[in-house]
C-alpha cells in the first residue's frame, strides 16, 4: 500500500459511537471551505500558497468568534505567531500540532484565560459576535460563562455533585429560585450524558465519580452558565478508551448547540470529532480548513508530515 496521504478517519481505535461520528465527520462539508490559512502559509514547493486566503476574505456566515494576527508573547518570548482564524457556531473546530506548538496558548486566548498568566501578553483582535473581547467593555467574568473551558485534567470543586454545577448559574443570578436551579442542575447534568448515573446521588461529592464522570461533570458545570462556545483543552487524555468514547459522542451531540473548539494530540479523534481543523507549529497557523480536507489532502508538506507521523 502506499504510504502516501492515508486518511486515518477510518483509523479508529475506539469502538462505536466513535466510528458513527467518523462516517459523519467525513461526509460533513458541503459548505464552502472557510479557510483562512496562516498567512505566511507556503505551499509544498516553498513558494508563497496561492490558496493562502487574506482572513477577511472568507465568505459565508458570520462565525461566532473570529481572530486575527493574534500573538502571544511569554516575556519575550513570542509563543504565537499571527495567527488568524474562525470558530463557526455549529462546528467543532480541532486545534492540532507537536508539543508547544501553541493549540492551548490560542486556546486560552478565546476566553481570555492568558489574562491570569504573568507575564504573558496577547496582541491582535479577537471578537464574539462580532464584539472585541478585549474591550474595556467586555466583563471578562461574563466572558468566561459565554466561552466556557473544560481542562485536560477533570478538576471539579470539592464539593457535592449538585454544587458542582450549581454554583456557576447562581453567581451568575441564573435561577431565581430552588425550582428553577434544580431544573437548570438536571437540563445541565442530563445534556452532558451524566443524569442516569447521578441523579440519585446528587448529594456525593463531585470527586468520588470516576474519571470520564468527572469530566463530564465539568461539561455539566460549563453547560450550566449557558455559553455560547465550549473550549476544551485534551478533555480525552487522561481518560479511557470507553470514556474517551462518551466524551467524543457527547461533543457529537453538543455540536450545534455550543461552538465548540477542541485541543488534541490524538488526531483520530480530531477527525472523528471535528468538522474543522486548524494545524499549528512553532506558534504558527499552517493550515486551517475542512477536517476531510486537512486529514485526506492537505496543502502544505508540514501538515502531510505531521498527520502522517513524520514527526510530532
Ligand atoms: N505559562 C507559560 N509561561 C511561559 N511559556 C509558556 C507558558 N505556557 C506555554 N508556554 C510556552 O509556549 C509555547 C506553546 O505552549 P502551549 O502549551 O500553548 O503548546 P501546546 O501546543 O498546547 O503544547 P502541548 O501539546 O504540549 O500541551 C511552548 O514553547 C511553551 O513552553
Amino acid at each position: 500500500m502506499s504510504n502516501e496521504k492515508q486518511p486515518i478517519v477510518t483509523n479508529s481505535p475506539v469502538p462505536f459511537p466513535s466510528t458513527a461520528i467518523a462516517a459523519e465527520a467525513a461526509r460533513e462539508g458541503e459548505e464552502p471551505v472557510a479557510a483562512v490559512p496562516e498567512p505566511e502559509a507556503m505551499s509544498r514547493d516553498g513558494e508563497p500558497s496561492e490558496i493562502a486566503l487574506e482572513p477577511d476574505s472568507v465568505s459565508g456566515p458570520e462565525p461566532k468568534m473570529r481572530a486575527h494576527d493574534v500573538r502571544v508573547f511569554y516575556g519575550e518570548k513570542e509563543a504565537l505567531k499571527g495567527v488568524s482564524i474562525e470558530v463557526h457556531e455549529d462546528k467543532v473546530t480541532a486545534f492540532i500540532g507537536p508539543s508547544g506548538c501553541g493549540k492551548s496558548t490560542f486556546l486560552r486566548c478565546l476566553n481570555r484565560m492568558n489574562d491570569t498568566i504573568p507575564g504573558a501578553r496577547v496582541t491582535g483582535t479577537i471578537t464574539l459576535d462580532g464584539e472585541d473581547i478585549s474591550s474595556p467593555d467586555m466583563d471578562v467574568v461574563q466572558l468566561r460563562a459565554r466561552v466556557g473551558m473544560v481542562f485536560q485534567k477533570p478538576n471539579p470543586f470539592p464539593k457535592s455533585i449538585f454544587e458542582n454545577v450549581a454554583y456557576g448559574p447562581r453567581i451568575h443570578g441564573l435561577a431565581s429560585g430552588k425550582d428553577e436551579l434544580d431544573g437548570i442542575v438536571e437540563k445541565s447534568l442530563r445534556r452532558a450524558g451524566l443524569w442516569d448515573e447521578v441523579k440519585d446521588r446528587l448529594g456525593e461529592s463531585g470527586t468520588a465519580l470516576s474519571g470520564g464522570q468527572q469530566q463530564r461533570l465539568c461539561i455539566a458545570r460549563a453547560i450550566a452558565v449557558d455559553p455560547e462556545v465550549i473550549l476544551m483543552d485534551e478533555p480525552c487524555s487522561a481518560l479511557d478508551p470507553i470514556a474517551t468514547a462518551k466524551i467524543e459522542e457527547l461533543i457529537h451531540e453538543l455540536r450545534g448547540r455550543y461552538a465548540i473548539a477542541i485541543v488534541t494530540h490524538n488526531m483520530q479523534q480530531a477527525a472523528r470529532v471535528s468538522q474543522r481543523t486548524a494545524f499549528f507549529h512553532l506558534g504558527e497557523l499552517i493550515e486551517y480548513g475542512k477536517t476531510k480536507d486537512i486529514f485526506t489532502n492537505p496543502r502544505e508538506q508540514r501538515t502531510q508530515d505531521y498527520i502522517t507521523g513524520r514527526y510530532g
